[in-house]
């Protein structure tokens, strides 16, 4: 952590965080080279970057004076459907891990969905708070019910991420954000929201806002060629007679 809670939060409002993430199918998979997205989004204007796993944390705070919203993602050793796994920091060890690489606030799975190692999220909430007091909670969830219960938690932040994720939600579609999750959170709770996931231009990015989000986070959009690249090839229309 670099900053005190409040200052982490006051640094937040108002902010495009932008998630620098590519999986091991994706070229730009490795940590020099979000390292050097995260540079692109910084010089663009990110109010704070999301990044995954310890090493890349660890690569990008030396030069990153804005937040960093770190998550450890692990995918259960039998997970056989990703719509019912918990993978984004499952775990009170995979938290721990992201914390001390130093991420200034800790994202992680706040569905109320059975965890690996059957770990209970309240008891990782409360331990996670009794060591980093200045650590910034933020809940990826799905659900206005798993917003309120996580406020109750004692998360800082709630954020619309796993919307279209969960087997409850897999029927969203996927190119709109949850406009009404993210209205519902802070209308129910009053809590910091992140509008993220599913957020393509800046209409929906605009309309985001209009919703009640305290920052929007935005990745494949800015950060994924290979998926903007798949979108647009898989849904153009090309005229006949163009195509040989
Ligand atoms: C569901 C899940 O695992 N979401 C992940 C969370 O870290 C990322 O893969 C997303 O890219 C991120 O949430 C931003 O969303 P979008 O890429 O739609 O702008």
């Amino acid at each position: 952590m670099t900053m005190r809670k409040d200052q982490t939060i006051e640094a937040l409002r108002g902010q495009l965080v932008v998630s620098c993430q590519a999986y091991e199918d994706n070229p730009l998979h490795g940590v020099d080279n979000m390292a050097i997205m995260s540079r692109c989004v910084l010089e663009g204007g990110a109010g704070a970057i999301r990044l995954c796993w310890p090493e890349t944390i660890r690569a990008v705070r030396p030069f990153c004076a804005k937040p960093i919203i770190g998550i450890n993602k692990v995918m259960p050793t039998d997970a056989h459907d990703a719509f019912e796994s918990v993978y984004i920091t499952p775990t009170l060890e995979s938290a721990i891990a992201v914390v001390e690489a130093g991420c200034d606030v800790l994202a992680m799975d706040g569905t109320l969905r059975e965890r690996q190692q059957g770990e209970r999220l309240e008891e990782i909430v409360k331990e996670l708070k009794r060591r980093y007091p200045d650590l910034v909670l933020m809940a990826d969830l799905a659900t206005i019910e798993e917003g309120i219960a996580c406020a109750e938690m004692g998360f800082d932040i709630l954020a619309s991420t796993l919307s279209g994720y969960t087997t409850e939600t897999r029927e969203r579609s996927e190119m709109e954000p949850d406009y009404e999750l993210i209205s519902a959170l802070k209308r129910r709770t009053g809590l910091l929201v992140n509008a993220e996931g599913r957020i393509w231009n800046l209409r929906q990015l605009d309309r985001a806002w209009q919703c009640g989000a305290d920052m929007v986070s935005i990745g494949s959009a800015i950060t994924n060629p290979m998926k903007t690249t798949q979108y647009l090839t898989a849904h153009m229309h090309v005229p006949t007679g163009v195509a040989g």
